[in-house]
């Protein structure tokens, strides 16, 4: 009776429900979880579920060998380090690090962050203190982390290191973040492809989420396309022994880090592989409602198969010799599995681990398991087949809502117009970089080198004295620096945003080709000792200023004037826009100036 008011209350309010994370909530605690406590759920799969893994943001977790790159990809996924993220040749990620949004840096040790009840991390308590040691969370603002949040994780050993224990059970800890994440992404080094006893551990540790699996072919362009075309081979052969799924992961081959590529040979592939990705990554957002549906669908269907697992098992113990008769049980487990799929026509695919069961059931009282009870199971059928059902309506209607936004933007990830690196029509305006509130001052750090970037500018035929965005294109290329960064780097040094590059914008994105070339990182906007003199907003008292701000809330050039000057009895005309030089020209600069101190600015 009361199972029966709780279920309708449940069903009643699921249709006042207003979002689809709101229905999933409502239905596990009503329907789902008092099964979970019932049949001792979490006692053999995962602790129970709390409001903070419904509401969280999309999470990506990042995982694989030692030394695969993975922290290095996340560094090139946020364009910007995270506190305490050491990159090497040699071991350097010993912890699990949950990377996610804040307006100020800082890091929270695992212990401490398992009893904040915002975060989605509560219950890796379970996993002890071993573990929590080894677990932290750092916050970062960046503009990727505000629509998701990354879990970088410790390398797992190859067959040398592995007899070193690490204290807790590493791919249980696996297990849990590949239940509450949305992307399980698996690097691997194309270079030494070396698949470890651990790599096979831990790829079986994703059973059952493997839809969410992507792998990453990195350092791909450290072979040759022969090599590469070995590497995958033998990775997909690999894989297909651990992963259960009649369906191959999307192997996503290429570099991924904003260093140029070692040869050219395969660039074309590589980047299209990139794309794909990053967009995948971009449309986490969208997804993650659908996503979080079909977790809870698969965890109410291994429910069902737990509780029939566990009252068989009670069913059959007798009254003495329990020891003896527990053992064979458990040795029997495969034969109970596949008399329960068929009795109950449950699908293979719905059972545990076998052998992870087997280990579990040894320390347990098989006389303390719960009967079944048929209202039971007829609740869950009912909430696999009608209630979830009930959601989709309004998950279709937050689809479509979520298609008209952006997904996710910042980092290394691709503006999707603006810039003649990405598809659509190349040269969109898309909005000079204003820098109207900051007055650029002091010296143009790229003058020194002005001269030699002027010497390529004018090889390449400007017209108007601009670059059209194809020439910088090709001419960038050459670079081999992959096109997310190179994109970025033109989205920079187009100050104006007309989709081409003047001789001080050119200039402006050889250097930053050149910083990148380094190793340093590009910074998220233009800081003002890199703006272009041309470019610059004149210091103004403050009333002049708001006006010209008013000015170029237009989305128009920053223009506040125009020139017709005679240059050695030539007319000449030039857009004033401020800074009182008027194409880095020194003769014009002294006239302009001239015309000022006699006009009284
Ligand atoms: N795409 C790439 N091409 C070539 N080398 C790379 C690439 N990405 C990373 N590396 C190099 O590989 C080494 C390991 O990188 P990183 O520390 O990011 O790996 P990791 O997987 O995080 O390692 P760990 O498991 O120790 O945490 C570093 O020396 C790094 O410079
Ligand atoms: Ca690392």
């Amino acid at each position: 009776m009361a199972s029966k008011e709780v279920k309708n209350r449940g069903v009643k309010s699921l249709k006042e429900v207003q979002t689809v994370t709101e229905g999933l909530k409502l239905l596990y605690r009503h329907r789902l979880l008092p099964l979970e406590k019932y049949y001792g759920f979490s006692d053999f799969h995962s602790p129970s579920l709390e409001d903070a893994d419904f509401n969280n943001k999309p999470m990506i977790l990042v995982m694989g060998q030692c030394s695969t790159g993975k922290t290095t990809f996340i560094r090139y996924l946020l364009e910007q380090d995270y506190p305490g993220g050491r990159i090497g040749p040699e071991p350097t990620t010993d912890c699990f690090t949950a990377i996610m949004h804040r307006d100020v840096e800082g890091v929270i040790p695992g212990n401490a962050l398992v009893m904040d009840p915002n975060k989605p991390f509560r219950k890796l308590s379970y996993f002890g203190n071993t573990f929590l040691n080894r677990f932290q969370c750092v916050h970062l603002p960046n503009q990727v982390l505000e629509s998701l949040s990354i879990i970088d994780t410790p390398g797992i050993l190859s067959s040398t290191k592995q007899r070193m224990s690490r204290g807790y059970d590493f791919p249980a800890v696996l297990r849990w973040f590949a239940e509450h994440v949305d992307l399980i992404i698996l690097l691997c080094d194309a270079h030494k492809l070396e698949l470890s006893d651990e790599f096979s551990r831990s790829i079986v540790a994703l059973r059952g989420h493997e839809d969410k699996l992507r792998v990453l072919l990195n350092k791909a362009d450290m072979v040759d396309s022969q090599q590469l075309m070995r590497v995958y081979g033998a990775l997909m052969w690999t894989l297909g022994k651990v992963i259960w799924s009649p369906e191959v992961p999307r192997v996503y081959t290429g570099s991924f880090w904003s260093s140029p590529f070692r040869t050219s040979e395969n660039r074309v592939l590589f980047e299209k592989e990139e794309e794909d990705l990053f967009n995948e990554i971009q449309n986490l957002p969208r997804n993650s409602a659908l996503r979080k549906l079909n977790d809870l669908v698969k965890r109410a269907r291994l429910v069902r198969c737990h509780a029939h697992i566990v009252s068989f098992l009670k069913e059959e113990m007798p009254l003495f010799r329990r020891d003896n008769k527990k053992r064979d049980l458990i040795y029997d487990l495969p034969f109970i599995f596949s008399r329960i799929q068929q009795r109950h026509q449950i699908p293979a695919g719905d059972f545990p681990d076998c052998a992870k069961m087997q280990e579990r059931l040894m320390y347990r009282d098989f006389s303390k398991f719960k009967s079944l009870k048929p209202k039971h199971m007829a609740g869950l059928d009912a909430l696999l087949t009608a209630d979830i059902a009930k959601l989709m309506p309004l998950l279709r209607q937050e689809e479509l809502v979520a298609a008209e936004q952006p997904g996710v933007q910042g980092g290394v990830l691709p503006v999707t117009n603006g810039s003649p690196f990405f598809e659509g029509n190349p040269f969109y305006y898309s909005g000079a970089n204003r820098e109207c509130e900051e007055i650029a001052e002091g010296p143009w750090v790229v003058s020194k080198d002005k001269p030699k970037y002027d010497e390529i500018f004018y090889n390449l035929s400007p017209q108007g004295g601009k670059l059209s965005g194809i020439k910088v294109k090709d001419w960038m290329i050459s670079t081999r620096l992959p096109n997310s960064v190179l994109s970025r780097i033109w989205k920079l040094s187009d100050v104006d945003g007309d989709g081409m590059l003047d001789d001080e914008e050119f200039a402006l994105a050889n250097h930053l080709i050149e910083v990148k070339l380094e190793g340093y990182g590009l910074p998220p906007k233009l800081p003002s000792d890199l703006v272009p003199p041309s470019k610059r907003r004149r210091k103004t008292s403050r009333t002049e200023r708001s006006e010209d701000c008013d000015e170029t809330s237009e989305s128009t050039p920053t223009v506040s004037g125009y020139f017709e000057v005679l240059v050695n009895g030539t007319l000449v005309h030039s857009k004033k826009d401020g800074d009182g030089f008027v194409d880095n020209n020194p003769k014009m600069a002294k006239i302009v100036s001239a015309i000022e101190s006699a006009s009284g600015k």
